[in-house]
């Protein structure tokens, strides 16, 4: 026996037996579905096989009957679940199985709290695979043999799910995988031919390979007359040979009719191909006719899955080719701020033998693509516009992703950005629930622009001192507080042709006509200030560009303005935070706006003392840094000026 073939002993990775934990106590009311787990498993090992075969026959060695068989012993309280799929060689039994090998992993056990109810929620979006066995077995053994590797070269993995697992390399005659539960106390009810059977029709009846089960004895129910004769008979007989019976309807799904389909087989298969627990959301199932025809089936999560955020996540769209799976992942099937979608896609006229490279170049699959988003695009707006709860459930997992769509998706821009959903002065929450449909029925008189202003939190946005003066006017503002707002508004500059404007960029142009009384009076006022803005010029030095009196402010006594063509402040700050090297000081200097009706301010205008001036000038500059949601350079000289003026009032 060669050194590798000898039994090994390894550990778990820590993670796992948290995990393992977790999941037996969140699943254990539902704890049938290690069955629909094991034979999904099953199911995609045979698709893997089909389409290596593709390339290269001897695979298949000699049998191409791709099935999944299951059977149960009562006496050895076991149940087993047999694939012949394309199997494990010994490196992927120990990659694979009982290791948690999946991007994301890291920042999904960081979330994790320790409360089990928290967690039990969290772990929803964490598929369960394999290790869904212990949820109902105290004993897994694993035996698998790789497709055209010699018979010798089998694996053997056995583990109680407590931390340790043993691998050893066995000779396996037929390829593929074997899964023994060897039951816990108490299971006894999936030894039940009757039981199996109603759990793999209710959950696995679409996979598309036949399910495999030994026909039962039914007893027959003759007359009693008849006993004797039968028992004779019986007894010098060897027993029939046991019958095989399909037990799952065993055709693709998506080639069915919609209307021969059930709400749950259409639940149950995104079960199998998102490795989701929970039922989607919502689906499309449509078939697009023409030169390239396709058929897609596609399903929007209920939840959010854990590595949404994480750049290396696999994408979740499936490609086959007249239901041959021909890859996982394809990430030219949908564009990233469709990432979240789950499902296939079926390309009926794309050549089988195609290959990864093939399919980057394939204008045929981008044409795919495009139907293909275009019908996503539909599926949204037909939930936005009848089952608006069922939108805000979207919105709220994945508005955010929504966001980047304007940014990677030009040709579809309108139809996304009436998909946008945002927090607003009109609402006055940190509900995202308005439509920039909604906004320009909205839009007042002679308003030609829709406002929005963009901060680090939604109570930064809401406190804005830019919003006084659109609040005092009723002019609704959208309040911008996601970080991809910046990004998602330098992109979308317009809707229903109307210019989209920061509040705090640049001047203010309301165009009403008090509007421009208002700006009259101001240039009357300016002359009064000329002096003091010289001289708070001179105080603030090369901190602002500009000093002038604001017509944006009722209550506040100053803020900052950015320049209409330069970065706002709060993208200035998020590209820092970012490490963008394009700190505060790269974009050019706000302007500082002082308002001429605040007591501050015409206080300042009397004051005689220069020292005086400056503390009062740099206290208010600094102020309208926070109220921005920006960070002092010198918070403690601030904290200083600032008592030094409180304790004047003291005296
Ligand atoms: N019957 C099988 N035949 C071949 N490979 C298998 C089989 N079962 C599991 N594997 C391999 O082990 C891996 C892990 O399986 P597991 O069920 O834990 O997770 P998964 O199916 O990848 O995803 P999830 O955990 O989200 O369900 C699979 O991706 C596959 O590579």
């Amino acid at each position: 026996m060669s050194a590798e073939a000898k039994k090994q002993t390894l550990g778990f990775e820590t993670e796992v037996k948290h995990l393992l934990h977790l999941m037996i106590h969140s699943l254990y009311s539902n704890k049938e579905i290690f069955l629909r787990e094991l034979i999904s498993n099953g199911s995609d090992a045979a698709d893997k096989l089909r389409f290596e075969a593709l390339s290269n026959d001897s695979l298949y060695e000699g049998d191409s009957e791709l099935k999944i068989r299951l059977a149960f012993d009562k006496e050895n309280r076991t149940i087993t679940i047999a694939d012949n799929g394309i199997g494990m060689t010994r490196d992927e039994v120990q990659e694979h199985i009982g290791t948690i090998a999946k991007s994301g992993t890291k920042q999904f056990f960081e979330k994790l709290t320790g409360e089990q109810a928290k967690d039990s929620e969290l772990i929803g979006q964490f598929g369960v695979g394999f290790y869904s066995s212990f949820i109902v077995a105290d004993r897994v053994t694993l035996t698998t043999r790789k497709a055209g590797a010699s018979k010798d070269e089998g694996a053997r993995w056995e583990s109680s799910g407590e931390g340790e697992y043993t691998l050893e390399t066995i000779s396996k005659e037929q390829r593929g995988t074997e899964i023994v539960l060897h039951l816990k106390a108490g299971e006894d009810e999936f030894l039940d031919g009757y039981r199996l059977r109603s759990i793999v029709r209710k959950f696995s009846d679409h996979i598309s390979i036949p399910i495999i089960m030994t026909k039962e004895v039914v007893p027959s129910y003759k007359d009693e007359d008849d006993k004797e004769g039968e028992e004779a008979e019986a007894k010098d007989e060897t027993p029939p040979q046991p019958e095989d019976e399909t037990i799952n309807s065993a055709s693709a799904l998506w080639t069915k009719a919609r209307q021969d389909i059930k709400d749950e087989d259409y639940n149950e298969f995104y079960k199998h191909v998102s490795h989701d627990w929970q039922d989607p959301l919502v689906h499309v199932h449509s078939k697009v006719e023409g030169t390239n025809e396709f058929t897609l089936l596609l399903y929007v999560p209920s939840r959010a899955p854990f590595d949404l955020w994480d750049r290396n996540a696999k994408h979740g769209v499936k490609l086959y080719v007249r239901k041959i799976f021909i890859m996982d992942d394809a990430e030219q099937l949908m564009p990233r701020y469709l990432r979240f979608i789950r499902g296939i896609i079926d390309a009926g006229s794309l050549p089988l033998n195609v290959s990864r490279e093939i399919l980057q170049q394939s204008k045929q699959l981008s044409t795919i693509k495009s139907g293909a988003v275009k019908k996503v695009l539909g599926m949204l707006e037909g939930v936005a516009k009848n089952e608006p709860e069922k939108y805000e459930a979207f919105w709220k997992e994945f508005g955010q992703v929504i966001k980047e769509g304007p940014i990677e998706d030009h040709g579809n821009k309108e139809r996304i950005a009436k998909l946008l959903r945002f927090a607003s002065t009109h609402t006055n929450t940190d509900k995202q629930d308005v439509t920039l449909e909604d906004y320009v029925s909205r839009m007042q008189e002679g308003q030609d622009k829709i406002y929005y202003v963009t901060a680090e939190s939604y109570a930064a946005a809401k406190n804005s001192p830019h919003l006084e003066i659109f609040r005092k006017k009723g002019i609704e503002v959208l309040l911008l507080s996601d970080r991809i707002d910046e990004w998602l508004i330098s992109h979308l500059d317009e809707f229903d042709g109307k210019h989209l404007q920061s509040v705090a960029k640049g001047d203010l142009d309301l165009k009403t006509p008090e509007d421009e009384e208002a700006k009259k009076e101001l240039e009357e006022t300016a002359k009064d200030f000329e002096s003091v803005i010289t001289q708070i010029k001179e105080v603030l030095g090369d901190k602002v560009s500009e000093v002038k009196l604001s017509q944006r402010l009722t209550d506040s006594p100053a803020c900052l303005v950015a320049d209409v063509y330069g970065m706002s402040l709060n993208m200035e700050r998020i590209m820092k935070d970012a490490g963008q090297g394009m700190g505060f000081g790269m974009n050019k200097k706000p302007i500082f706006e002082i308002n001429p009706g605040h007591t501050l301010v015409a206080r300042l205008k009397e004051e005689q003392d220069d020292a005086r001036f400056a503390d009062l000038t740099n206290i208010l500059f600094d102020q309208a840094i926070l109220s921005e949601g920006g960070q002092l350079d010198d918070p403690a000289a601030f904290v200083h000026k600032l008592n030094g003026l409180l304790q004047g009032l003291l005296k």
